[in-house]
């Protein structure tokens, strides 16, 4: 395939940066930007050596000292004839390393292309391909073992499975179609339908995943509410460990979402500061509460704070009806001073409920386990697999509507032909999500969301 290259290293000035060129012509290109200091040419090179020498700019002057690695086809990470440049890790020098390759007549990678090429190669599935993301992206221990068991094929096998009580009811229905009236073998429509319910929940449990799944990759979205002044502000520097929105006692001081994304103790959030909920007659503080009653729509998990110093009003009870059905905790905050706040009211609200003092910085090990109890699930193991992403899960509900489908014209005893092709159309559906068969638009969105130079 023709030469492509990128960065492979973050834009940013480092120790170290790598370039990576990959395709047919590959090595030969690399020696025009390049000149060993043993005069050794890269193409007498064998695969995972490595050799000192100079790069080289586009005018043919020396550019920066480094190394060039070999990879040998098909023994490379995308299974190509394959060349790293590791140069002095400023931005400047990485860039103009790079223009002298594409000068050598190479093409810019596109985001993703290095692993699309590895797929294609078939060194890996399209799960496997997607979980090379999710190992980048991985934040802590737990979302990085889910990744290096995707990476494993994980998915996939638990996918096969799955494909393969769909392919033997098809391998029956084709028995049942071919054989003479008096030599059918046992298969009724009721003998499919108990076959094909194993396969439903094993597609549901399968989508079941899909939530803790997301959770893994992108964290839990939450959001921090209540009314004006109540020490929202304070609570998200405390969790976020910076200053970054602003604190004062002037009620209705937060208009704007402030985010960040945190970790607490197993559990990555993307938290969210917002405008506290009242009716007011500010036009810019109505946007803001506008903007946060939306939040609180869109979110995972809600933190609900309350004032203790102040009795239940009804800007809180506003609050409390607003809630919708979702994950909350309640924080009872400022208990660093006398309560005037009567609980008795919002206990029956919530099933978990935190005294903490935002400003001193008290209570946190209690929310931490909260969150913890909400969103880590440890009895969920990585082998068994878990929808990763978006498309995945897609797939599987195709899947699953074909075979609810199927099941359906059994029970109304329509023709098998009609059954057939249902199952047909699920087993496609898991072959798309595996990667098996599947078109090359599916397969160029997979790697879009790649990052140029994975
Ligand atoms: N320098 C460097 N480090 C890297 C990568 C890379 O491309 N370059 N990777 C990029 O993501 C990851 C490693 N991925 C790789 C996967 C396979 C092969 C490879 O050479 N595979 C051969 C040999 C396998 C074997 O010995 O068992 C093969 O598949 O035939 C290389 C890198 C992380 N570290
Ligand atoms: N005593 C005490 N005061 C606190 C505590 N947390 C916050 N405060 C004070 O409460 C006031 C309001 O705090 P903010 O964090 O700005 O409150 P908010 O809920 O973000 O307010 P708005 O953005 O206006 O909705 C500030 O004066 C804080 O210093 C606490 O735990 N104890
Ligand atoms: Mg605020």
């Amino acid at each position: 395939m023709h030469t492509i290259a990128a960065i492979a290293t973050p834009h940013a000035a480092g120790g170290i940066a790598v370039i990576r060129i990959s395709g047919d012509t590959a090595i030969s290109v690399a020696q025009q930007c390049f000149r060993s200091t043993g005069g050794k040419s890269l193409a007498e090179m064998s695969g995972y050596t490595c050799v000192y020498g100079s790069f080289l700019d586009t005018a043919g002057s020396e550019l920066d000292d480094g190394i060039a690695t070999v990879f040998r086809a098909p023994h490379s990470y995308t299974g190509e004839d394959t060349v790293e440049f590791s140069c002095h890790g400023g931005i400047f020098v990485t860039r103009q390393l790079l223009e002298t390759v594409y000068a050598a007549g190479v093409q810019p990678a596109e985001a993703g292309e290095f692993t699309k090429r590895a797929f294609l190669a078939g060194k890996m599935t399209l799960t496997q391909a997607e979980a090379v993301m999710d190992v980048i992206g991985a934040a802590g221990k737990r979302e990085l073992a889910f990744a290096h068991a995707q990476q494993n094929g994980a998915l996939f096998h638990r996918v096969q499975q799955i494909s393969q009580g769909i392919v033997r009811s098809l391998g029956d229905l084709a028995a049942w179609a071919d054989y003479p009236e008096d030599e059918i073998p046992a298969v009724t429509p009721e003998s499919l339908h108990a076959a094909l319910q194993p396969v439903l929940e094993q597609l549901d449990s399968t989508l079941a995943t899909y939530d803790y799944g997301r959770i893994l990759q992108s964290g839990v979205s939450a959001v921090i509410v209540g009314k004006p002044n109540v020490g929202k502000s304070t609570l998200f520097n405390l969790l976020s460990g910076s200053q970054r929105s602003i604190v004062t006692e002037i009620a209705g001081t937060t208009r704007d979402v402030v985010e960040e994304q945190i970790r607490l103790g197993n559990v990555t959030l993307r938290l969210s500061d917002t405008a506290g909920l009242r009716e007011t007659e500010d036009v810019i503080e109505q946007m803001g509460v506008k903007i946060a009653e939306e939040r609180l729509a869109q979110a995972d998990l809600i933190l609900a704070v309350f004032d203790t110093t102040r009795p239940l009003d009804d800007d809180d009870r506003r609050m409390l009806e607003q809630l919708p059905e979702k994950p909350v905790i309640a924080i009872l905050n400022k208990s660093d001073q006398s309560a005037q706040l009567d609980t008795d009211e919002l206990e029956p609200h919530f099933s978990r409920v935190i005294t903490m003092a935002a400003r001193e910085g008290s209570g946190l090990e209690q929310l931490q386990q909260a969150v913890e109890e909400l969103f880590y699930q440890a009895e969920v193991t990585p082998e068994l697999g878990i929808v990763a992403n978006a498309r995945q899960k897609q797939c599987l509900e195709q899947a699953r509507e074909q075979v609810q489908l199927a099941l359906e014209a059994l029970d109304a005893g329509e023709l098998l032909d009609a059954v057939t092709v249902l199952l047909e159309e699920a087993a496609n559906a898991l072959l798309t999500l595996t990667g098996e068969r599947v078109s090359e638009a599916v397969v160029n969105d997979v790697f879009s969301r790649f990052c140029v130079g994975k």
